[in-house]
Parts: structure tokens; sequence; C-alpha cells
């Protein structure tokens, strides 16, 4: 096992030697203890109803209040008294008791200790997350998180796989999805519910003798035998969570047409109608660039080939880009509002790029297609209750290579596609965009080197970099430079 034990009560510090290279802050060595099964019977009021926090598919968390330590408030999670043990193989508990054990870090929800029944079953002791799940924000809220919060979240989740993806061993996590994602104090995401994890290389005997296990909705479709196994799996997922983030519909939803998420949503992302897939309760941005790149993203974690799917490494640069562009005053000023204005045209006035020129957007509005087909209740998958107006579909087939689709999610750092440009006072002019192949680079445009457009001695609008030197570079020399980094 991973975790050491020891009295109860006495504290040992346990590290993981493999993952010390980390920063810091993930140097450090941590605690994990072993409490008595009284302290946390006691801690819980005897397991009471009014202290059970949820209930998942392997047993229960409760909130506990230990008195006797610095941790007041914790979480226990502990399995179905109706499940049988298995001896010869690891429990959900075990197995997350074992990972947790070895890595830490503050993207996670951290295993604190365990305690031990008299049955021999292990309980787990976590850190407490107040603030519920992000499935519940998601889709329980009656104020959902507004696009800012929503892409900080997706960034702290991609950090937190990240740091499982590049520990050494690996650790993959099987179960990405938005019940695992627990808010903390901050109002920080968390991973957490380790229990189907695996560490180790793909060449491991533990990882090639485990079956596939998952969720449905967010299950990797490339992942039907354990040899398949890879981190990408965890990446379809964490695609699957980035389009639940955006549309705030379920990963299967049988309201929908179609009911999976990736059926639903890459298409209309690949013809470039991102506005479908905006989660209608939110006021979509008249500068919704930050937004299709995000849907670009995930469009580009779901491809249907695990090899072609991104690593977390450069998701994490991706989403680091998305949430500094909507850091922008432009994205704080949007509030939150329930229901949609609806025009037919309107011009929109941005902040100029520079005294000489200001920026008017022709956006269309009230044309985003409602691809809800039905007000049946949402059912669980594979119900029969099913409304009348659609037809049953248990597990859609997911969509395969995005090759097609329109715009990188990096093509340019501050993409104003289909805007127009205009002196002031002046004409309107359309900037042509530049795109990038899909076969260019994306992480070549770096966040200190900016796209900007301004007029050149001749009156002309022009396009250039401001590189991070100070150096401006104008348009046809951009594609050389880009043409530089491609991969
Ligand atoms: N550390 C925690 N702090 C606060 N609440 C928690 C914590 N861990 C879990 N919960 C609550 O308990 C619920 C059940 O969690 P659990 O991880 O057992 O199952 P799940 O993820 O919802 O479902 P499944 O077991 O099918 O994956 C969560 O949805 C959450 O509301």
């Amino acid at each position: 096992m991973g975790y050491l034990s020891c009295n109860a009560e006495s504290a040992i510090a346990t590290c993981d030697s493999w993952n010390f290279k980390k920063t810091r802050t993930h140097n450090k060595p941590f605690t994990i203890r072993e409490f008595s099964y009284s302290d946390l019977h006691s801690a819980t009021n005897a397991f009471s109803q009014d202290n059970l926090l949820g209930k998942g598919s392997h047993g229960y968390v409760y909130r506990a209040h230990l008195h006797q330590t610095k941790l007041t408030l914790v979480a226990v999670k502990r399995g179905k008294l109706t499940e049988p043990r298995n001896s010869s193989s690891n429990s959900p508990a075990e197995n997350e008791i074992e990972i947790l054990s070895r890595v830490h870090h503050p993207r996670l929800v951290n295993l604190l200790g365990y305690a031990v029944d008299s049955n021999q079953n292990k309980l787990i002791v976590v850190e407490f997350m107040p603030n519920g799940s992000l499935y519940e924000l998601l889709h329980s809220h009656s104020k959902p998180p507004n696009w800012t919060r929503r892409v900080r979240f997706a960034l702290q989740i991609a950090r937190g796989v990240h740091f499982l993806h590049s520990s050494n061993p690996p650790v993959i996590h099987r179960d990405i999805k938005s019940s695992n994602i627990l808010i903390d104090g901050n109002f920080s995401a968390r991973l957490g519910d380790f229990g189907l994890s695996l560490r180790g290389h793909v060449e491991d005997v533990v990882v090639k003798s485990t079956p596939p296990a998952g969720t449905l909705g967010y299950l990797d479709p490339a992942y039907l035998a354990p040899s398949d196994l890879s981190t990408k799996s965890d990446v379809f997922s964490f695609g699957i969570l980035l389009l639940e983030i955006i549309s705030g519909r379920n990963a299967i939803d049988v309201n929908y047409s179609p009911p999976s998420v990736v059926d639903w949503a890459v298409p209309l992302i690949k013809s470039g109608e991102y506005t479908d897939i905006y989660d209608p309760r939110l006021t979509s941005p008249e500068d919704d660039g930050a937004l299709r790149q995000l849907a670009v993203v995930a469009a580009r974690c779901v491809r249907k080939t695990a090899a072609k799917r991104p690593a977390m490494a450069e998701v994490v640069e991706w989403l680091k880009l998305v949430y500094k562009r909507m850091s922008s005053p432009i994205w704080n000023n949007i509030g939150r509002r329930v229901g949609r204005v609806r025009e037919s045209t309107r011009v929109v006035k941005y902040e100029p790029l520079d005294e000489s020129m200001e920026i008017v957007k022709i956006s269309r509005m009230g044309s985003r297609r409602n691809r809800k087909v039905s007000n049946v209740a949402t059912t669980e998958l594979g119900s029969a209750v099913i409304g009348q107006k659609i037809k049953p579909v248990i597990r859609s087939k997911s969509i395969g290579s995005l090759g097609e689709i329109a715009s990188e999610p990096f093509d340019l750092a501050n993409n104003n596609n289909n805007q127009t440009v205009r002196k002031k006072g002046g004409l309107a002019v359309k900037i042509p965009t530049v795109r990038l192949s899909k076969s260019r680079s994306m992480g070549m445009i770096q966040s200190s080197t900016r796209l900007m457009h301004k007029n050149n001695s001749n009156g002309v609008v022009v396009k250039f970099v401001k590189k991070p030197n100070g150096k401006e570079l104008e348009d046809s020399k951009l594609l050389v430079d880009v043409g530089k980094h491609r991969t």
C-alpha cells in the first residue's frame, strides 16, 4: 500500500520520492493520519443523516467535526455497508487511499487520513469542500456561475489533471466529471474521488489488467480494453466537462437531440455556430472570441482518436490564454442574466486599441437555435421515460476527427474574427482574418505576443504583432514567422 499504518491519532509524514521534483508547495511532505473508527463515529454523530453530504455509487460522504485535532471540519467517505468485501482486489476506498497518499496538490481534494472499522473496511478522511460540486453549481443552482468563473474552474481542474499526468508514474483519474469536481472555501475547483484511478505506466501489470471503467457520458469511446488506457482518456472526459461548462447541459441529456453532448456540440462547433452551444442562462458576450477558443479546445479534447487529442499540458496553456482574455474589462462588465435579449442586428462599440481608431463589430443576435427538443424531465442514462418527440438514445456515437474545424483555438492571440475596424469618423474597413492551418503548432502564440491593428503610413489598416521585446511585426512577416513554428 502507498500509505503507512500507525497507531490511532499518530501522524506520519509521507511523501513520494517520485513526485519530489514538483514546485515547492507540492514538495512538502504531507501528513496522513490513522483515525480511530470511534472518533469518526462520534465526529459524524454516528453517521447521522444530518451530517450526510452526499451519496455516490460506492458509498456515503459525511461531514465530521473533529475536536481533538486542528482539522475541525473534514469529509468522511464510508463504503456501502451491504457491499461484500472482495479480498482479492482493492476496494475503491483502498485504491483512493493508496493513490492519494502519494499525491498532494492544491487542485485535488486531498487525503487527510483513514480509519478501519470492525469489518476491516476502510473509511477515507479527506478535505471538506464547503461549496458543493460543480455539477450542483451548473445544474441545480439558481445562480449559475458566470463565464469568467467557469473558465477559472476549467483551468483549475486542468492544472490538477496535468499534475496527475505528470507524476511519475502517472495517475490516470478515469472518472473526471462535474460531480467529482468539488468547490472549496475559496470557491476554487478541486478534483476528487480517486476510487477508479490507476497509478502506473501503461505497460504496468495493474494498468494492463484493470478493465475499463468510468462514467457513461464521460467515458472515452476509444477505451474499450485495458490496453487502450492512457492519459488521453482523461483528456476526453475533461473535454466533455468543458462542453458541460460551456453549455450548462448534461453530458447525456435526453431533452436534447442528440442526447450526447459530443454529438450535439461538436457539429455546431465545426460549422462555426458557437453561440448555439453557449449556456442560454447567461448573457453571451459580444466578443465571444474567448468562448470560441474554449469550445475549440473542448472539441479537440473529445476527438475520437486518442492520439490526436492534446496533452493536458497543452490544454493548461490554452486555458490560461482563454482566462487571460476573459479577465479583460469587457468580460468583467458582463453580468449574469437569465433570459436573453433578442435583437436582430446591432453594432457594438469596443474599446479602441489606440487613439487613432475604434473597433465596431456587427454582431448577429437572436439567431440562436434552441436545440432543446422537449421539456421532458431529465432521465438517468438508460431510463425508459422519454418524451414523445424524441427517440430513445442510450449512448450515441461520438464524433470523429475535428480536422475541419474552422478556427484554431489560438490562431491569433487577439483574434478579431468578423470584426471590422474603422478610422474615427471614416468608413468601416473589413480586416481579413489570418488563420493558421490545423497542422500548425498552437502553442506558438505566446501570451506576451499580441496581434493588433493600426493604420500604416499610407492610411491602410494593417495587422501587426507586438513581440515581447516591443518590436512590431507586420502581417506579411507574421505569416512567415508563424510558418517557422510549424510542428
Ligand atoms: N470532500 C468533500 N467535501 C464535501 N462534500 C463532498 C466531499 N466529497 C464528496 N462530497 C459530496 O458527496 C457526494 C458523493 O460523493 P462521491 O464522490 O461518493 O460520489 P459521486 O462522485 O457523486 O458519484 P460516483 O460515486 O458515482 O462517482 C458528492 O456529490 C458531494 O456532494
